[in-house]
């Protein structure tokens, strides 16, 4: 990547910029969700890892969240098995699961791990499984058909959200310069392994943890409006009416209701931004130019 050469006045200034967000965020936690579409390439990947040292390096505790929803599927098109979605979720089988462990628990969290090893920090991966730290109950959805208006409820088969998180193992990591990243797999109550939508999962960490912020990094620049124009701040509120008059769809649905989980739990605020944008995390957190979508009590 290349870099327009900054004046050093500038750069001085950035830096004294960062001071009054390092003392807010000193020693509280912040949790980071970095979806599979921001991860783009390895470039990408490796600067989103640095960013997350120097989050650390500067007093905060940050916890990822990985998702890796375009790289599951990837792997299903490989393999030939089919996969759709219902309102955000994938719908997922015996067989779907299995991949989805594989890539979520497997090959994206460890590579996460390695990256943020490579920028001197102690990553260390783990999945909802972990110390029983996350139980997943059974989610279901209804749909309605749009000719007959007939509801029906969809099984989404092994698709599960939190239910319980307990917090032991984290609290033992954190505070220690040891970095948790967390695959989005659980089990329910009787052992099976469970697919939990990463944001969801983000949500209930944040929220058991008290975590002081929520990121939710996208390949959007945060939430449109219906002529796709930004919005910059949003209450719980208007959250509810964009998913009930259709403005938000798709993968956004599990994003907004994870925001409004996640304030009414006590986060302070939660930004969905774009995690392509280099070092998005940084200039969120420790400088004046906040950018995405601000989500509020
Ligand atoms: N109102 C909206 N504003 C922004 N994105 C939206 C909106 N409604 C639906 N989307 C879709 O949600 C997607 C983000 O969700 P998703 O693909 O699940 O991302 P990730 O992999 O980062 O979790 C966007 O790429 C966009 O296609
Ligand atoms: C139930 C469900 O949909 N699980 C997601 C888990 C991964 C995820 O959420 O990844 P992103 O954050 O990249 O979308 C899936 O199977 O794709």
């Amino acid at each position: 990547m290349s870099h327009t050469p900054l004046d050093a006045q500038d750069i001085g200034r950035v830096l004294n910029e960062a001071l009054p967000y390092m003392q807010k965020y000193d020693d509280e936690i912040v949790v980071v969700k970095y979806g599979g579409h921001a991860m783009g390439d390895e470039g990408g990947a490796r600067s989103f890892a640095r960013d997350i040292v120097m989050l650390e390096q500067s007093g905060i505790n940050p916890v990822v969240v990985h998702g890796g929803g375009p790289q599951i599927g990837q792997m299903l098109a490989k393999l030939g098995i089919k996969s759709e979605f219902v309102d955000g979720l994938r719908v997922t089988d015996k067989q779907t699961v299995e991949i989805v462990e594989m890539i979520l628990a497997g090959s994206i969290n460890k590579q996460i791990v390695g990256f943020i090893n490579a920028a001197g920090g102690k990553a260390i991966g783990l999945c909802g499984k972990d110390g029983d730290m996350v139980k997943a109950a059974k989610v279901s959805r209804v749909t309605r058909d749009p000719d007959s208006n007939i509801e029906k409820v969809v099984d989404l088969g092994f698709v599960g959200e939190p239910d319980k998180v307990d917090t032991k193992v984290l609290d033992t990591v954190l505070g220690k310069e040891l970095i948790p990243v967390l695959a989005p797999v659980a089990t329910s109550a009787d052992g099976e392994t469970y697919n939990v939508n990463a944001d969801t999962f983000a949500g209930a960490i944040a929220g058991a943890l008290g975590a002081k912020r929520l990121l939710l990094l996208t390949d959007v620049p945060g939430v449109l409006d219906k002529n796709k124009n930004l919005i910059k701040s949003l209450s719980v509120e208007d959250c509810r009416r964009l998913i009930a008059d259709g403005t938000v769809t798709g993968g956004m649905i599990p994003k907004i209701e994870t925001c409004i989980y996640a304030v009414e739990r006590g986060v302070e605020g939660v930004v969905i931004l774009d995690g392509k944008t280099p070092h998005a995390v940084l200039v969120e957190l420790l400088t004046d130019g906040g950018a995405g979508t601000l989500i509020h009590a």
